[in-house]
């Protein structure tokens, strides 16, 4: 394709994306579907491109007010993730003049705002939160997000996953702190392996891993996966017990629960029972109730600690958006917390860094559940034989997770056990 069918592709791309009415990825993907003739590199310069005006918004948009032209195709320019000969060729003499200018800005010099690329309320909260780490922080944001993948334990070794990729000519190395996770970096297509057909691997992030070992379910037990999602907590819950008892995968969203199937049939599993509840009090939860071992609560939440992946989320969030979350998530929390017979383990999990959406509401359900006594997650992480855990808690005792640290996506999950 000529270099400025290209960029105005990229352009238009952009304008859509732009307006955040929707995530950016299935933006992404519809514009994909409509024009299917896009060769694998043309696309990954597109996504790519827009990924990268996401994560520096601020930045791109105040260097862009000096052009001229489009405002997205000055955007594009400033972000483009192709080579610098194809931009080139896709730009006029005065657009590659004004390029060059604006590019030789030191952006070290520029205000706060433009080098964080927060919008303020959310800066403000994550200073709160991070103190130190915040730089970091968005240092690590603004790169690609590895691609981790979880060893199906149910089909395969993860030495020999390791070296069926090496054959394949991907590099893997295994991850520091999941005993099933291996860490691949850039994007290969993995689809196409047999081993991936065959369900020996599912991608999932380190992170999202340590959330099932801390679950912990065991053979024959009964367990919830209150938001099941698209499933890839439920997955990993399935294999560590061993496809034995039984496994529910509760969820509101029938589009999400129809994404498990596939997965579902690739793992081997049989013991997941995917279920479509109206909302967190519906009668099949009162059907339930004191009779589960383990329940996941993967709560609906701002998303903010996948900032690496879904940069658009900052612009998407608002303080009021997250208000509304907190009272799902205490909801979601005290309904899922009846379903469990003393002795249980509930766990409540988020991949927010907001304090509000974590440790405010495991205060709060811990204040009023004193039936509830608080499972520290270090312990019941190594029993999960996840190593390095020191690194992975809190003094509270709730597992934290942060980009910059951790190199996974930002997560946070408190354990409670019911008394007998
Ligand atoms: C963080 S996502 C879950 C991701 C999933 N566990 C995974 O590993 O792929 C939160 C999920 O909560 C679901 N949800 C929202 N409100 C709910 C409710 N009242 N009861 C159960 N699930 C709910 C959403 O549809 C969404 O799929």
């Amino acid at each position: 394709m000529h270099p400025n069918a290209l960029l105005d592709l990229a352009t238009e791309l952009l304008r859509q994306v732009l307006k955040l009415d929707q995530p950016a990825d299935a933006v992404v993907s519809a514009f994909f579907r409509k024009h299917r003739g896009l060769g694998p590199r043309e696309r990954h310069s597109l996504a790519e491109t827009t990924y990268a005006v996401l994560r520096q918004r601020l930045l791109f948009a105040h260097l862009a007010q000096s052009g001229s032209g489009a405002l997205e195709r000055r955007l594009a320019a400033l972000a483009w993730q192709g080579s610098d000969n194809f931009l080139r060729g896709a730009l006029g003499t005065q657009e590659q003049k004004w390029l060059a200018e604006v590019q030789s800005i030191d952006r070290a010099g520029l205000p706060e705002k433009l080098r964080h690329n927060f919008p303020d309320w959310l800066a403000s909260a994550l200073k709160n939160e991070l103190g130190d780490g915040f730089w970091p922080l968005v240092e690590a944001i603004e790169k690609q997000a590895p691609l981790d993948l979880r060893v199906n334990t149910l089909k395969a070794k993860r030495d020999d996953v390791r070296a069926a990729l090496g054959e394949a000519g991907i590099e893997a190395e295994t991850t520091p702190y999941s005993p099933w996770g291996l860490r691949i970096d850039g994007k290969p297509a993995l689809q196409k392996l047999d081993l991936f057909i065959r369900g020996d691997v599912e991608v999932q992030d380190e992170g999202s891993q340590l959330l099932a070992a801390l679950v912990a379910p065991k053979r024959g037990e009964m367990v919830v996966d209150f938001c099941a999602g698209a499933g890839g907590k439920t997955l990993a819950l399935g294999a560590l017990m061993r496809n034995t008892g039984r496994l529910y995968a509760f969820d509101v969203s029938a589009h999400r629960l129809d994404s498990l199937k596939p997965r579902l049939a690739r793992s081997g599993l049989s013991n997941v029972y995917p279920a479509l509840i109206a909302h967190e009090r519906d009668d099949r939860i009162k059907r339930l109730a004191g009779k589960i071992d383990r329940v996941l609560v993967d709560a609906p939440c701002s998303g903010l600690g996948t900032l690496r992946r879904n940069p658009d989320l900052k612009w998407r969030q608002s303080p009021k958006a997250i208000e509304e979350l907190n009272a799902k998530q205490r909801d979601i929390l005290a309904s899922a917390a009846r379903l469990l017979k003393p002795g249980g383990r509930l766990v409540y999990a988020t991949c927010s860094l907001l304090r509000s959406e974590n440790e405010a509401i495991a205060e709060a359900f811990g204040e009023a559940h004193p039936e509830f006594e608080p499972l520290a997650a270090g312990p019941a992480l190594a029993a999960s034989q996840a190593e390095r855990v020191d690194e992975l808690v809190t003094e509270a005792g709730h597992l934290k997770l942060r980009p910059h640290q951790h190199a996974t996506d930002g997560f946070f999950a408190a354990a409670w056990q019911r008394r007998a």
